[in-house]
Order: C-alpha cells, then structure tokens, then sequence
C-alpha cells in the first residue's frame, strides 16, 4: 500500500467530500497517536499537517524515550510513574527505533547539584520500581547502580574530576523522534486513515447549534481552501494549541501553554567522545541537567529551557544558547574545549508545556501534570498532559513528553467513547494499544536485537556492507525486507549510495516525503550526524526528487533553496565568524 504524492490528491477528495468521525489538527507525535488508535478501532479518522508529519517539535527532542529521572527533583511523580513505565510499552511496539541505552549520570559536589550519591541511588530504585524493571527477566541486566568516581573516570577519562563524587548508572532507552511519529502515521493510513500534510487548519466550523463540526483549511501546496467536515475534532498542534483553540471563535482566549526553547549542539566524537549516554546538572542553579549523547560518530548535547515566543515553524538556536551549552560542557570536559566552530549541526525546539493550573475547570489530566503554572521556573514546570473539551465540543490534547504519547491518545480515544457513548459501541472496537505494533515494529520485541541482527545478515547476504545494512534496518525495521527485496533491481542514483538510493525510493513510496529537508532530517537524520557526507547527498537527493516529482525549475530553486538554508542554519552559519 502506497503512501506518496500520488495518495495526497486521492486522500484530500476524500476528505473534501466525506463526512469524517474523527478529524485530528496536528501531525506530530501527540496527533500520530491519536490516528493510530482511532483508525485503528474503525473510525473514519482525517489527520492534518501543515508542515511535513514531525516538522514540529516531534523531531526536535533529544530523541531519548525515557522516563524524565530529572522529573523526580520538582517530585513530579506522576509524570515520572506515567513515563517509566511507558517506555516500555514504546520499545514493544516501536522495537526498531526504541533501544536500551543505559544512562550514566556523573554525581558532582557542587552549588545547586540536582543529585546527591544518596538521592541520586533513591532516585534510581524509585525509576527502577515503577518500571518493574527487577519483575521482567529481559529487563533485570538494567536494574540500575552506583559507580565511585575512579569506575566514573575509567568510563569518561574526559569528564571534569573536580568536585566528582561519584555516578549512577541507570536504564533509558535511544529513539528516533521524528520516525516514531511517520511510523505511526504509516500504520493510522494503512489502517483507512486519511493522512495529509501540507495542510494548515484555518477556521473551525460550527453547526447550527453552535457545536464543532468541521475545519476550514487550506493546502499549503496549491493554496487552495476547502472544508472538512467531522462529527469530532482534536487540537494535537502542541506548541501551537492556544493558536489552533483561538482559531474557534467560541474559544476563550486565555494562554494555556508555556512554551520553552531547548537546543541541542552536535559536535564529531574526535572533540567530544562519550561512551554512552551521560546526563549531568548544568552547575548553573537553574534545574537543569544536560545530556551528552554519542550517535553515529558524533556527540550531541543539550538541552536549554528558556521562555520564548518567537517564530514557531523556525525556532533558531541564538548566540546565547551556544555560549550556556559551550561554557557547561567545557567545564565539565575541560580537554574537550570546544568552540562554535565546533558545531557541525544543531536544532531547536518548542516543549508545548502547560501554563494553566492543574486545578482549571473540565480540564481531564491525562499523564501528571502535577504542578503545570507560568510562575515557576521553565525547568520546574511540570511535563504532563491534560485533555479539555471546550464549550462548543473542540477537544484540545496538549503537553505531555514524545515517550507517554500513547497514554496521551488512550486519553483522547477514552474521551472520544464518553462522547459517542452507544454510536462507538455498536460502530467501532476498542484497540489495545499496548499492543498496537508501529509500521517497522512486527517482530518481537522481547528479542529486538537478535531479531534486527537477522535482517541485517540479509541485507549483506543481498550485497549491501554492514553498516550499511545495519542503519536501513534501523530506520526501517521489518519494513527493511521489502526494501531488501528491491537491491537486485536498483541501480544507485548519481552521488548516492546504494542504501541511500534504496531509502529515498521507499520514502518517497512509502512515508508521504515530498521536499529533500523531509527526507535529508525528519525520515533520515544525515543533516544533524552526517554532516561532512551531506553536500555529496542533497545533489542526489534533489535531482532524484527533481526527476521524481517532475519540478519545474522554479521549484527545482524553492526546494533546493531550503535545503541549503535548513543545512546552513543547522550548521550555526549565521553565528559563525
Ligand atoms: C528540546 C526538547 C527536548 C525534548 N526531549 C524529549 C525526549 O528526549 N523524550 C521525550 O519523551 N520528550 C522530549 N521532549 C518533548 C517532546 O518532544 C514533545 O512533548 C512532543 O514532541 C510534542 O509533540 P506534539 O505532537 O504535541 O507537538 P508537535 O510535534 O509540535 O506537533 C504539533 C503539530 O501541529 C502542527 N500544527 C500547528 N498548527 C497547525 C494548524 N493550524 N493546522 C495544521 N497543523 C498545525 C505543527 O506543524 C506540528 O507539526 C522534548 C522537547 C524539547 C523541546
Ligand atoms: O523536560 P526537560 O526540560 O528535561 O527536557 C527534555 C529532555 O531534554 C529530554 O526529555
């Protein structure tokens, strides 16, 4: 089943003309949820996008599914319980993206330290125990422990040893942000669901009884504008739901997000070489802990946390941002001594955090969200979710973390039946969504590895090299074999290789990819960790998608135009000297 540019035309005639039970306003990892389950249990369910599926902040996370140790700090319990447990439920259905990635955390005696060797051991058995992570035979090599500071040094000879006391060792897990939220989406479309990016909500519709009924929108691509009708709508739009709720004429129109930018910098592991995930307070006294994360030959690290009200679609890393980063980690890897011209590739993204008090009126919370409010510091403010259903019948899902995003939409679905009562019962099914495998995800869980290590046998079996082999399994899971079936037959494209000409041909095909930034930083990560190979791709990738699309040569400039700038922006130019 295809799902390209060929899909969008067909799909948006479907939703020009028929009525929809569920249309979704978001395509991020909150709105991918939400399709999955609905679609999922029968509903005739629409989602829109106005940028590309994860343009938003779903692909600007420290793609880590993890249950937020920090959150412990500001006894946000609620959201580390939600969250713990919940990573998980995430590598069972998302195996080929979700993976163990035990976390060290350096413990420093310092002014404002986060943790302690004592409370950082509590911490630890409380995040291990709501986890269950001693009750599950393929989870107890986890169970988590304390390190002293030689075993911490041994580990990361670069580490700072002043002040260091010591370290916890402690399971989280790597993820691919913006493909868990396309993996999703992919598996909401094959199951009937209506998925379409480039499409922007401009105005919700009301019946004659004042009651929701549809969204006016318009096609970024062609500029035209239709209407969808649907007997429910969902705000997913995340950092953008006050904009999407204010767009309801009925709204009210209090703030009831926080938004806060956090950036991360990408460096080559020669400057910075960490050998597994590395989480450590800033030693700023603002709350912060900064992760410092290996990745395909380069290290990343991050994050900031700063109130912001700029341009959403296009939040930029500043001067500012560079310097906190740079002066932390220098600190704590005094020999790295690492400067902006340093930075091969960086982004920046919005938390859609909740700035109204837990205690508002008909608002449901769906995961923690213990002490949401605009008083506190960034760093203080809760990371839970809460589900509210306005006068008019607009539901609006916001907050919450990428990793609870199913617990996020079991909410919503769960509102959803409240609300159709007899009609979901005798028309739909309800779905386990514990259960609900992600498009890649159909092969065991419980032996992950060993099952990826199989398809990567069969990808060099079929002539492509190891490492080659080993990302298209990564990026794809049991999808792979389809793609594998295809190198007999495929010639690589001009400065392409062979795995990156077999990728571009299924995302085109297969993941709604319609610009080279879609396919070079959201379906691939080459713009942020391969760097030094991006120049050689994008004229592959743009001549490809030239031929493919058949541009005209004003979109040949557009599309290359972005690209330049999306590469040129992650590479800090505009603040290198
Ligand atoms: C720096 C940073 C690091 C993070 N790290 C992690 C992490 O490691 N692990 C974790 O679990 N969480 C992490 N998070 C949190 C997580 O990324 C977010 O909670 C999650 O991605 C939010 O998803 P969302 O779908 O709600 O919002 P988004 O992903 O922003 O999706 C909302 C979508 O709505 C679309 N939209 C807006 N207006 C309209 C409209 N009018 N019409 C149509 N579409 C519209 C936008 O284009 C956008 O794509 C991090 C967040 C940040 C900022
Ligand atoms: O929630 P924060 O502020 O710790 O930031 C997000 C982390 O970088 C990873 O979830």
């Amino acid at each position: 089943m295809s799902f390209s540019i060929k899909d969008r035309k067909k799909e948006i005639t479907q939703l020009k003309s028929e009525e929809l039970d569920l249309l979704i306003i978001g395509g991020g990892i909150t709105g991918a949820g939400v399709a999955i389950q609905a679609s999922a249990a029968g509903m005739k369910t629409g989602l829109i996008e106005m940028q590309d599926f994860g343009g938003g902040t779903s692909s600007r996370s420290t793609r880590l599914v993890h249950g937020g140790i920090r959150y412990l700090k500001t006894f946000d319990v609620e959201v580390v319980s939600d969250t713990v447990k919940e990573r998980a439920v995430v590598q069972h259905i998302a195996p080929h993206m979700t993976r163990p990635d035990p976390m060290i955390l350096p413990i420093y005696d310092e002014p404002g330290t986060t943790f302690s060797m004592f409370s950082v051991k509590v911490a630890m058995d409380l995040y291990d125990h709501l986890a269950g992570i001693n009750k599950k035979d393929n989870l107890k090599k986890y169970a988590n422990y304390t390190i002293d500071k030689d075993e911490v040094l041994k580990r990361e000879p670069q580490l700072n040893p002043e002040k260091l006391v010591g370290g916890g060792v402690y399971l989280d897990y790597q993820n691919n942000d913006s493909r868990l939220v396309v993996e999703n989406i992919k598996r909401a479309h094959d199951e009937g669901g209506l998925m379409v990016s480039r499409i922007k909500a401009i105005e919700i519709l009301h019946d004659k009884f004042g009651g929701v009924n549809g969204v006016r929108v318009k096609d970024i691509l062609s500029g035209e504008e239709f209407n969808i009708h649907s007997k429910i709508v969902i705000n997913t739009s995340g950092p953008w739901s006050d904009f999407v709720r204010h767009l309801d004429d009925n709204a009210d129109k209090k703030s009831h997000m926080r938004p806060t930018k956090g950036v991360h910098l990408v460096v080559d592991q020669s400057r910075l070489n960490v050998p597994q995930p590395t989480y450590f307070g800033s030693g700023t006294n603002d709350g912060r802990m900064i992760f410092t994360i290996p990745r395909e030959g380069k290290t990343y690290f991050g994050t900031t946390d700063t109130d912001f009200d700029g341009d959403y679609e296009n939040p930029k890393v500043e001067q500012g941002d560079v310097d906190y980063l740079l002066d932390i980690i220098n600190k704590k890897y005094p020999s790295a001594n690492l400067t902006i011209e340093d930075v091969e590739a960086s982004w920046a993204g919005i938390r859609p955090l909740l700035g109204v008090e837990k205690n508002e009126e008909d608002t449901d919370v769906v995961t923690g969200a213990s002490n949401a409010g605009s008083l506190s510091a960034p760093s203080a403010v809760s990371r839970g979710s809460a589900l509210k259903v306005a006068d008019d019948g607009l539901i609006t899902l916001a907050g919450g973390k990428l990793t609870d995003y199913r617990v996020m939409a079991n909410g919503a679905m769960k509102k959803i039946r409240q609300i159709l009562r007899d009609e979901f019962i005798e028309k739909f099914n309800e779905v386990d969504s514990a259960e609900l495998k992600v498009s890649g995800g159909n092969f065991d869980s419980d032996n992950a590895e060993e099952v990826l290590s199989s398809f990567t046998k069969k990808g060099v079996q079929k002539g492509l090299d190891l490492e080659d082999s080993k990302e298209l399994v990564t990026l794809y899971g049991s999808n792979v074999i389809e793609i594998f079936n295809d190198i007999e037959k495929t010639k690589p494209i001009k400065n392409l290789t062979l795995a990156e000409t077999l990728a571009l041909n299924y995302s085109l095909e297969q993941e709604m990819t319609l610009t080279p930034v879609d396919f070079l930083l959201r379906r691939t990560y080459n713009i942020l960790f391969k760097n030094d190979e991006v120049d050689r791709m994008k004229k592959g990738v743009t001549e490809a998608m030239s031929n493919y699309f058949n541009w005209s040569n004003e979109e040949i400039q557009k599309y290359t135009a972005e690209l330049d700038n999306e590469i040129n922006q992650s590479r800090l130019e505009y603040l290198k000297k």
